[in-house]
């Protein structure tokens, strides 16, 4: 008989033997105060696997007030969130119910509920600038505009040292993500129920005789036989931040490699990535890796998943382009490199995000080929 868990947050069973993919950390507060060597390290982990740990961030305190936010709007009846679903015609902000987003080719669907709130609305609350939200958000708005505030500064002043590093004049990537202009920037809880938990969904049968994922792999800007093999790009963000409350289930393929590898939470660290945009405007020169989220391993998965992230999105009207024109490294390496060659001509942050996401949803897929679209792969030079 299996003893009995603690359901508590954050938890504290993720196996210590199971081999996992190891990350740069990078002290925020080192970074904040101009550290050299810790903005090397920063740089290091974008040009690398684009993944990184983060610690004295100051978000901390912010995240369980969020976790209470979506545990109070999951629990309401499924008829009181519907009328907030981000539906499908491209709208991230808002609910997602399990089910409504394949995670591969062949048609399987995502097991976990999302609540988004745009940080348009957050900050610009109580005007209304993307969308409402249920009574559980609107509650707690004052939560989720401290958490999109702080969030956003923290990775704005990660992009304010990167950009130097880039060769950019200095204010070019706040620029691209300024408060007022709409974008898809936002918070978003995650909860995967545990089995028996209302809203549960089982992942359904994957393509290689293991389970589907429960968010299914972010792979852009790769022909499917290069995936294995090369950086591709991924989500349409320009960096993300994580808090996973001590649930694992986060995988990365590394680069050249074939096996899903987890990412170990580590108590008090975010953890970080670069995301398609931000990837694209440096050239390639940082990478967006690809990532999914599986079942959490035993004998975290008795349990409900719980994750948190802030992603910062360039504004919509912004093209997503390298930044050849304001930058010579960045021109250098953009000039080589095939996946930034292959770029779509005259895309938007906006357009390019919308895309990604009608084709994502259940409700619009058509076959292998809807999937294809939402990965960013369509454009690829030799693609049937
Ligand atoms: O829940 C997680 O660990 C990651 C979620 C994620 O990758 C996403 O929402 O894009
Ligand atoms: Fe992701």
């Amino acid at each position: 008989m299996v003893a009995p868990q603690s359901s508590s947050y954050p938890r504290t069973d993720f196996p210590e033997d199971l081999e996992c993919h190891p990350l740069l950390v990078v002290d925020f507060a080192k970074i904040k105060s101009g550290d050299e060597q810790e903005i090397d390290q920063l740089y290091k982990a974008c040009t690398a696997l684009g993944f990184f740990y983060l610690k004295n961030h100051g978000v901390e305190d912010l995240t369980e007030p969020m976790f209470d936010m979506g545990k109070a709007t999951f629990e309401l009846p499924l008829e009181e969130l519907m009328p907030f679903e981000q539906g499908d015609s491209g709208m991230s902000a808002g609910y997602k119910r399990a089910g409504s987003t394949n995670v591969d080719a062949k048609g399987n669907v995502d097991t976990v509920q999302f609540i988004n709130v745009a940080k348009d609305d957050a900050l610009a609350y109580p005007e209304v600038r993307q969308r409402t939200y249920p009574s559980t958000v609107v509650e707690r708005m004052d939560t989720a505009t401290a958490f999109v505030r702080k969030s956003d500064e923290v990775l704005q002043t990660l992009m304010a040292v990167l950009e130097v590093r880039l060769g950019l004049p200095k204010g070019t990537l706040a620029e691209l993500h300024k408060e007022g202009d709409i974008s898809g920037s936002e918070s978003r809880c995650i909860l995967k129920p545990a089995e028996g938990e209302k809203g549960f969904l089982k992942e359904g049968d994957g393509d290689d005789g293991n389970p589907a994922a429960a968010i299914g792999a972010h792979t852009d800007f790769g022909r499917p036989s290069q995936l294995l093999t090369s950086h591709t790009l991924s989500r349409v963000r320009a960096v993300s931040m994580l808090h996973g409350r001590g649930c694992g289930g986060l995988q990365v393929l590394p680069p050249g490699t074939s096996k899903w590898q987890h990412i170990r939470p580590l108590p008090g660290h975010a953890v970080c990535n670069v995301g398609d945009t931000l990837s694209v405007y440096s050239g390639n020169i940082f990478k967006s890796n690809i990532h999914r989220v599986v079942p959490p391993p035993a004998p975290q998965n008795m349990h409900a998943r719980w994750s948190l992230v802030y992603f910062l999105r360039p504004g919509y009207d912004n093209p997503l382009r390298p930044l050849s024109d304001k930058s010579e490294i960045i021109r250098a390496h953009a000039e080589k490199d095939p996946a930034m060659q292959a770029l779509p001509k005259g895309e938007t942050a906006g357009s390019w995000f919308k895309r990604r996401i009608v084709n994502q949803r259940a409700a619009n897929r058509k076959g292998p080929e809807t999937w294809a679209a939402s990965r960013g792969t369509e454009h690829t030079p030799d693609k049937a």
